[in-house]
């Protein structure tokens, strides 16, 4: 059994009021209780590689989501017959044979029937054998599409990498929009509750991780499918706006706070895909993570969710959140592009897990109630890896971009980006 799994308290963590200076990046993440040196520490030793590896399992690989686009807001966008964003449905005899093997791993690009740009249409090749059941719960903090089990796909998300698609424009300048004002009509306010700043940084953080796969590989030259980092366009929408980094490293801990908070429950979990020696390696891959000794030294609580609800309105201020938590999932059906959609559903059903996981057990404090399905668990890590990318690769470049910041960039990239 682990302490970590215990509820925070402020007593228990003396360094948490400490805030970091601003745009340096040293001391304590705000708002956290753990600070950048040690995050990235962290992440370069222990969580990065662990990470990496588990995703790639025949567990966490396949994630179970409903593609069609059902935009409960705008019903009559019409975005979704957006070229960038349709998929054919390929006859059988199309597919080559290792299309249908779990393990014929494919680059996205080899998809052949995809219509207009093909970065940003989902690969369905999966296999089928994985999804046995566990238990299907409900999560207060998400909209509850995914009853209709017919209209849900199973996709391997190593066939769909999250990085540039072409999505840009008003579809997607509306959906953001939407997410912050469902958040917070009037962001930024000097009125905001901790609470309201909190999810507005989670958000705020997601948004930036997002940028970063889309900065870490990008289209640099469609003529020749030449993909690569664009330094420019990570200096502009990120680097150049310090709270987005700051964002970025809290909901990082955040949703790490969760994962080892639910430490207990996820050891235990089954990890079954019908594949005893791949199901071995990823409990062993699990266990790793959650009882590394350098994690539990260096950073025991990541984020302190015990200062959470407090107040006197607590109660009804949580069940306000939740509901425009909800809404910001119902939002993710509105998002014009197909690969976008599967891992903004991903990963805002990851936060809602990591939300359901520090927020909604009975009792709070008592995780021997916590029930997650297996695609929660599945969304919660594979969105603590893609944050972890995302931290480690606005490391790696920071020399690059200081010096950007000092020499400045070329006047291209400040008009593009
Ligand atoms: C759910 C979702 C998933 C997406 N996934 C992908 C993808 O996988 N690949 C892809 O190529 N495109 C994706 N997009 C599109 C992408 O996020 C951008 O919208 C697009 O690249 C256009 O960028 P932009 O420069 O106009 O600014 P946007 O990123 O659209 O930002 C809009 C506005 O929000 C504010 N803002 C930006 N970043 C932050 C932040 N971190 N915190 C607070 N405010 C901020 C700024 O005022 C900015 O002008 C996705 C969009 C959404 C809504």
């Amino acid at each position: 059994a682990n302490s970590r799994n215990a509820p925070a308290s402020s007593a228990a963590i003396k360094t948490c009021d400490c805030a970091s200076g601003p745009g340096n990046y040293t001391g304590l993440v705000e708002g956290c209780c753990c600070d950048y040196e040690t995050a990235h520490s962290l992440n370069d030793h222990v969580l990065h590689p662990i990470l990496q590896e588990l995703v790639k399992t025949p567990f966490f690989r396949y994630f179970k989501v409903k593609l069609w686009c059902d935009c409960p807001f705008w019903p009559d966008d019409g975005m979704c017959h957006l070229r960038d964003c349709s998929v054919c449905e390929c006859p059988e005899s199309e597919f080559p044979e290792p299309f249908k093997k779990p393990s014929g791993v494919l680059a996205a690009d080899d998809v052949i029937c995809q219509e207009g740009k093909p970065q940003a249409a989902v690969d369905r090749t999966l296999d089928d054998r994985i999804f046995r059941g566990w238990i299907e719960i409900d999560n207060p903090w998400t909209y509850d599409d995914e009853t209709d089990n017919s209209a849900m796909t199973y996709v391997n998300l190593q066939l769909n990498p999250e990085r540039y698609t072409g999505y840009a424009g008003a579809s997607a300048q509306r959906i953001w929009t939407a997410i912050y004002k469902e958040n917070c009509p009037q962001y930024p306010s000097e009125e905001l509750c901790h609470e309201k700043e909190v999810m507005y940084k989670l958000i705020s953080g997601l948004h930036s991780s997002i940028s970063v796969h889309i900065a870490s590989e990008y289209l640099l030259d469609a003529s020749t499918n030449l993909w690569g980092p664009n330094l420019e366009l990570l200096y502009y929408r990120v680097w150049k706006h310090p709270d987005r980094v700051r964002n970025l490293y809290f909901i990082f801990l955040f949703v790490l706070r969760a994962v080892t908070k639910a430490a207990d429950y996820l050891e235990q979990a089954e990890y079954n895909t019908g594949n005893p020696i791949e199901d071995l390696k990823t409990h062993s891959l699990v266990r790793q993570l959650l009882y590394n000794p350098e994690l539990i030294s260096a950073c025991p609580v990541p984020f302190d969710e015990a200062k959470l609800w407090q107040g006197e309105n607590g109660p009804e201020l949580k069940l306000q959140i939740q509901k425009q938590f909800r809404n910001i999932s119902a939002v993710m059906n509105c998002v014009g592009c197909e690969k976008c959609r599967l891992w903004g559903k991903l990963q805002v059903n990851g936060l809602a897990t990591a939300l359901k996981v520090l927020f909604s057990v009975d009792g709070e404090s008592n995780q021997n109630h916590l029930q997650l399905q297996r695609n929660e668990v599945i969304a919660l890590f594979n969105l603590l890896n893609r944050l972890s990318e995302s931290v480690k690769f606005v490391h790696d470049m920071r020399p690059s971009l200081e010096k950007m910041e000092t020499h400045g960039t070329s006047p291209v990239g400040k008009a593009t980006w």
